[in-house]
């Protein structure tokens, strides 16, 4: 049997691209589609079947942004696989963006210039709305549902004498500033997508310290900034066709502009081909295309704090170890020296504060 692979998020954009790349390497692979829409997922379906037409790819319907829907997906995938190789936590949102474009002049006119465009630092807020579980929805996207698949595909990724690979899809914009202890989901802030993905480099470093030992690795990547839907919401195409010879001459002072999904799936794609206990749990795996359009993986330390180091270790513990909990509320208990996150009495996070 072939390497089984899952992508979320897999019918566009970086997440499509990546799918393309894999087969393109490995023909004998299981890829199996994670998405929300089936219409989109079997268009992606098909333009990958038609450049690689013995391809095995199988379509799971999954809304990452929806519990039932995880749990629903993951006891199909646990049903059709055996095992899982490779658990790509890719699919993202960034809804109603609004670019602060008095922060870009003064940034353009500041020393940090590249940086604020590797990063868009500073630069974007956005409307959150809330799930039908009544959670904030990019949290819900970015990072629960993402959690509890990989909670709920254990028995597949846990294999004795086997490793797996867990990859997410960060990003450059993760910044411990949007980040708030309080306020896991960012209810109260307009930078959730940036919060969300901060949230995702600690869980992923969580991950590595709880499942190494039963072979399980967990990656961060930032793709770079690339021209996909999430970005193509940002601004008006119109704008994006008019700055596109500014991204192009920037790529030669920041490697970050990656700008096609094919690049932008570099360092998912190098994740692949890696053996996963070589890989360095404190990094983000950058994917970097050179203004000759060269493209590299480059690993960088994830941007922890100083003198705090926050760890979200999350975990599944039965209801009746929790008492009360309102649905849709992600309460917290402070319970030296963790922070307990509860969702529906069930599922809960603990988040260690170390000095
Ligand atoms: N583009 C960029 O510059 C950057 C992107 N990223 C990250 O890359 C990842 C991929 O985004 P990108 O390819 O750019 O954008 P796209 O919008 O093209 O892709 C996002 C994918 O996620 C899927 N998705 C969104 N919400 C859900 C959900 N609730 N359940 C299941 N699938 C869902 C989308 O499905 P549907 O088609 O149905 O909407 C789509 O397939 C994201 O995590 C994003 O944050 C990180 C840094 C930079
Ligand atoms: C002339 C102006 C209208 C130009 C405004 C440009 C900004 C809208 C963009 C400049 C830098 C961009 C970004 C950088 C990093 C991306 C990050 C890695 C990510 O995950 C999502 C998208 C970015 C934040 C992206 C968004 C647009 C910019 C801020």
């Amino acid at each position: 049997m072939g390497k089984v692979v899952l992508v979320t998020g897999a019918n566009s954009g970086i997440g499509l691209a990546l799918c393309e790349r894999l087969l393109s390497h490995d023909a004998q692979l299981q890829l199996c589609l994670g998405c929300r829409n089936m219409q989109r997922a079997e268009a992606a379906k098909h333009a990958l079947l038609v450049s690689h037409p013995k391809a095995q790819v199988s379509i799971i319907q999954l809304d990452v942004s929806s519990v039932h829907s995880v749990l629903r997906a993951a006891q199909e995938i646990r049903h059709r696989y055996n095992r899982l190789d490779y658990l790509y936590l890719n699919a993202g949102i960034m809804p109603n963006p609004h670019v602060d474009y008095k922060a870009f002049y003064k940034g353009l006119f500041s020393g940090r210039a590249i940086h604020m465009f590797s990063t868009g630092e500073g630069l974007l807020t956005q409307k959150d709305t809330l799930t039908s579980d009544g959670l904030q929805k990019v949290f819900a996207t970015n990072l629960f549902g993402h959690f509890l698949l990989v909670r709920e595909l254990e028995p597949l990724l846990c294999r004795p004498g086997c490793s797996s690979q867990v990859i997410w899809t960060s990003s450059s914009n993760a910044q411990r500033s949007a980040f708030c202890l309080d306020d896991i989901q960012h209810k109260g802030g307009v930078e959730p997508y940036s919060s969300s993905k901060y949230a995702s480099d600690l869980l992923s470093l969580a991950l590595n310290r709880r499942y190494n030992s039963q072979g399980v690795y967990s990656s961060v990547i930032c793709p770079g900034l690339v021209m996909t839907n999430l970005t193509y919401g940002i601004l008006p195409s119109f704008l994006w066709t008019l700055i596109m010879p500014l991204m192009w001459l920037l790529r030669m002072f920041t490697n970050t502009f990656t700008l096609m999904p094919y690049n932008g799936a570099e360092a998912l794609f190098w994740l692949f081909m890696q053996k996963p206990e070589t890989l360095d749990p404190l990094a983000k795996y950058h994917s970097l295309t050179s203004g000759l359009g060269n493209n590299y993986t480059q690993p960088r330390k994830v941007s922890t704090d100083n003198y705090v180091i926050l760890t979200l270790c999350l975990q599944k513990i039965s209801p009746d170890l929790l008492n009360s909990s309102s649905q849709g509320d992600i309460s917290l208990l402070f319970d030296e020296p963790y922070l307990i996150c509860k969702y529906e009495g069930y599922f809960y996070a603990q988040i260690k504060l170390e000095s």
